[in-house]
């Protein structure tokens, strides 16, 4: 059982205030939804919230088995899929994934030809990312992230690039894979976030 505790945590860049005293708490099972308008913050508070920029003011906490985890381990619990993450290019599907999965472990019962059959990319599996389509990248990483075997999935716009087929796709992956796991949202679009138990506006910590 993984809990995240986040209290009073305030983010600014220079003299810009993103958010304010915005408090929360989840654990295993809890799937949420951060919403607002462009420039609003969203990705601003996934950053903070998994560890790869720091809270101006506040504290987020991570406990295991109500134990503490240490900020330097937190990436051990989590998977994040971003637009703004860079896919290494010059892998093959294959070899992506076989790099990931040396360093996460996938779910029980998945092998990487199982994620590229799930990922409708068997035809694909040795071309380099670099020749894959906006969409097919959009759908690597959303595996990526949710095929891992973690407690805590961060999806910022997750059907980003993707066609009304795609996003039926995600919509029915999310479904499959959000048990027992934290989901975190970051989405301006209400077809990415149905699934989700809470829903927390950034406008309303201005
Ligand atoms: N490294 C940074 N330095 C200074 N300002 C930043 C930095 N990163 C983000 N910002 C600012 O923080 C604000 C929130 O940006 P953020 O990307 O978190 O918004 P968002 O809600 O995810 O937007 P969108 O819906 O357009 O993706 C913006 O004004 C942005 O310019």
């Amino acid at each position: 059982m993984l809990k995240i505790q986040v209290e009073e945590a305030s983010k600014r860049f220079q003299y810009e205030w993103i958010f304010k005293n915005l408090n929360l708490n989840l654990k295993s099972g809890d799937a949420i939804a951060i919403t607002g308008g462009n420039g609003s913050g969203k990705s601003t508070l996934l950053k903070c919230l998994s560890g790869s920029i720091p809270l101006s003011s506040g504290n987020i906490t991570y406990q295991t088995q109500n134990q503490p985890v240490a900020d330097s381990d937190w990436f051990y619990h989590l998977t994040v899929s971003a637009p703004y993450m860079e896919l290494p290019e010059e892998f093959t599907l294959k070899e992506l994934l076989e790099f990931h999965f040396k360093f996460k472990t996938p779910l029980p019962g998945l092998s990487i030809d199982k994620i590229i059959e799930t990922l409708y990319l068997e035809s694909h599996a040795n071309k380099p990312i670099a020749q894959f389509s906006s969409g097919m990248k959009q759908r690597v990483k959303l595996g990526v992230a949710l095929f891992s075997d973690v407690p805590l999935v961060f999806l910022d716009e997750p059907t980003s690039n993707l066609d009304v087929k795609g996003v039926n796709w995600y919509q029915e992956l999310v479904e499959q894979y959000k048990k027992d796991r934290i989901i975190i949202v970051c989405s301006n679009d209400s077809r990415e976030y149905e699934y989700c138990t809470q829903k927390l506006n950034l406008e309303d910590y201005k």
